[in-house]
Parts: C-alpha cells; structure tokens; sequence
C-alpha cells in the first residue's frame, strides 16, 4: 500500500471561465468544480487510477475538513486524517484561453503545537501498512520546518521507502533526512540553491548536487520536456510526446504517483522515469487534477523516450 501524506489540505476550486479573463472587473465563473486538494491528494488519486492500493492521511479541519473527506468518498480513496482545530484552506485554479491556469493558494489554518505532536504521535501506526509514503506540498502557519524530515526519518526507521515533493526550507531540512526520491521542479532547485537556471546542464548539476547528500533518486520535473533523474545508474531524462494540453495543475503531483506506484512494483530506474513521465502528462490532458484515462496513459508510455545524458 502506498500512504500520501497531506499536511496542508485544501478544497481546490477550479473556475472553468468562458470568457478572457479581466482583471479589476467582475468575472461570472463558466463552471466550478471542487475536488479534494494539497498535492498529495492529487497524489492519491493517480495512484488509485494506477490500480494500487491507497491512503490519504494528514490534517483536516473544520466544515472544510468534513467535505473534503466527503470528496475522498466519491473518489474512493481511504484516508485517517487528523482533526484539527482550525479550518481546511480552498485553493482557487482560474482556467481561462488567454492565461492557460492562474492559481491563488491559500496558506492554511494555525496549528497548535500540540495538534502537531499528536499528528506524529500517530503516523507511525498510520503507515505501519505501506511499503511507499509521499509526503507532499507546503505545511499550514505553526508547522515546523523540520516535521518532514522528522517523518522521513521515522519512516526509514520502519523500513519504508520515502518521496518528498516539497519546497524551500521544507525541502532544504527534508533533505538532510535522506528520502529515497525527491521530485523538485525546475523553480524548486532555483529556490533551494538560490540560483537562475537556463540549460539541462544547469539542471544536472543541480541535481547531482542533491544526489550526493545521499538521495538515491533525485528526478527533476521539466513541464512539457519531461523529467531527468540522477541515480546511481546515471542520469536519463524521459521526454513525453508533443500533448495538445487541457489543465497542468497536478502534473507534478501525479508525477510522485506514478514515482510511488514504479516503488511499490519493484521497476527499474528507466521503467519508473518513463512510467511517472506517463502518468504526469496523462494528467495535462484532463480538465481535472490528480486525473487521467488510463488507456490514454497507456498510449503516452509507448511513446515516452528515455535516453542516457
Ligand atoms: N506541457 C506539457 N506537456 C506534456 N507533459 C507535461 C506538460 N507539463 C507537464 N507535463 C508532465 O508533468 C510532469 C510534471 O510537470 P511540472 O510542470 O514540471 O511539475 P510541477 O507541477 O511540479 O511544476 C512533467 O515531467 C511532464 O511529464
Ligand atoms: O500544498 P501546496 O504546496 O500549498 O500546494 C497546494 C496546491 O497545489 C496544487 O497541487 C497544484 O500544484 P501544482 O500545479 O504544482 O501541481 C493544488 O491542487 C493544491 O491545492
């Protein structure tokens, strides 16, 4: 079983918009849809669409919490959050022609110290069943910046294999626990080594970096040129076919599912890249998030390349 951690849970909005966007004017929203939200509920559901076996845990909170699990039913996903007190953050994704996506996230609820206490109190007994955890996106307000490397510990301590996608310190300190895999996009190691990235062979260098602090995979999301992993058999990008796409928001997020579901089956370096490069741009052309057909997917994999660098 694959567990996704979720600290910084949302009800995401997408607004369909018919009209070109204009801002300091009022806007009618063409078509809203809400589905459960924080990347590694996207996450979950990638996985779940890949056919294995998946649960969603973290922090819910308030009337918010409520329909967000009410969400997870429909989706049929298994979750055991913890409640807390404060209220579940909405994220609002604004899908117009002239912009592509425009997104507003909320920074979450304050949490007390105590709340995140009894969260890792529990999480051992949380993950006893999985084999693969994810632990995804920001953290709500009163979160320490170091509670991700205190799972990723943990977590290895049990034996489990771990894949962090996160940013800026919560990255940086995620890091020195020594996850199995980390998925930052391009935007991310600028962040994390405060530098500009303009060439592949910036994004290698970068990524060896990471490597040598002890990540065995360190696999670099590039929008439409696919991904590169560093690993001990090498580097290789995975580069998907040109996609007519529809919605990006989740790619990443569905990245780490198809990362999480190549763990949980045991696949090569190779295969896992070119899977989760699949399973991600499945995502791009669907209007939803943490969302694929599968037969779609199948399509894409056979036309994913993986080449040595
Ligand atoms: N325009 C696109 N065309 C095809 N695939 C895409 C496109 N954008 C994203 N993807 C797929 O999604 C993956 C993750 O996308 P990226 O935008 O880099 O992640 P993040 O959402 O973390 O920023 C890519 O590696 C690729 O497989
Ligand atoms: O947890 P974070 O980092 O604040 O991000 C939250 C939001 O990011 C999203 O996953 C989208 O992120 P991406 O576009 O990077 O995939 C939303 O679905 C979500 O609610």
């Amino acid at each position: 079983m694959i567990t996704t951690v979720t600290m910084n849970t949302s009800i995401d909005k997408a607004y369909f918009m018919d009209h070109e966007v204009q801002n300091g004017t009022v806007m009618r929203v063409s078509r809203c849809r809400n589905s459960a939200g924080g990347k590694g509920l996207n996450v979950a559901r990638a996985v779940k669409l890949c056919g294995e076996k998946v649960q969603a845990t973290g922090l819910a909170g308030g009337f918010n919490g409520k329909y967000l699990e009410s969400l997870l039913e429909k989706d049929e996903v298994q979750y055991q959050f913890l409640h807390i007190a404060g209220e579940t953050r909405c994220c609002i994704n604004i899908l117009d022609e002239c912009y592509g996506s425009t997104e507003y996230l909320e920074p979450g609820c304050e949490v007390a110290a105590e709340e995140e206490d009894r969260f890792l109190q529990r999480f051992p007994e949380i993950i006893q069943k999985s084999k693969i955890i994810t632990i995804s996106g920001s953290v709500p307000r009163g979160i320490s910046k170091n509670i991700y490397a205190k799972m990723i510990s943990k977590a290895k301590e049990m034996g489990k294999k771990v894949i962090l996608d996160t940013s800026g310190e919560l990255l940086k300190e995620g890091i020195k626990a020594k996850p199995t895999v980390v998925k930052p996009n391009q935007d991310e190691i600028e962040l994390l080594y405060e530098v500009e990235i303009h060439t592949i062979e910036d994004v290698i260098k970068y990524a060896r970096k990471i490597y040598e602090q002890g990540i065995p995979y360190v696999v670099i999301s590039l929008g439409g040129e696919g991904a590169l992993m560093v690993c001990e058999e090498g580097v290789f990008q995975g580069k998907p076919p040109k996609l007519e796409v529809v919605n990006t928001v989740g790619c990443g997020d569905s990245m780490v599912g198809g990362l999480a579901v190549a763990l949980e089956r045991n696949y090569t370096s190779q295969e896992a890249l070119k899977f989760a490069v699949a399973v991600a741009s499945a995502n791009a052309l669907s209007p939803n998030t943490g969302d694929f057909k599968p037969e779609i997917c199948e399509k894409i994999l056979s036309e994913v390349t993986v080449k040595r660098l």
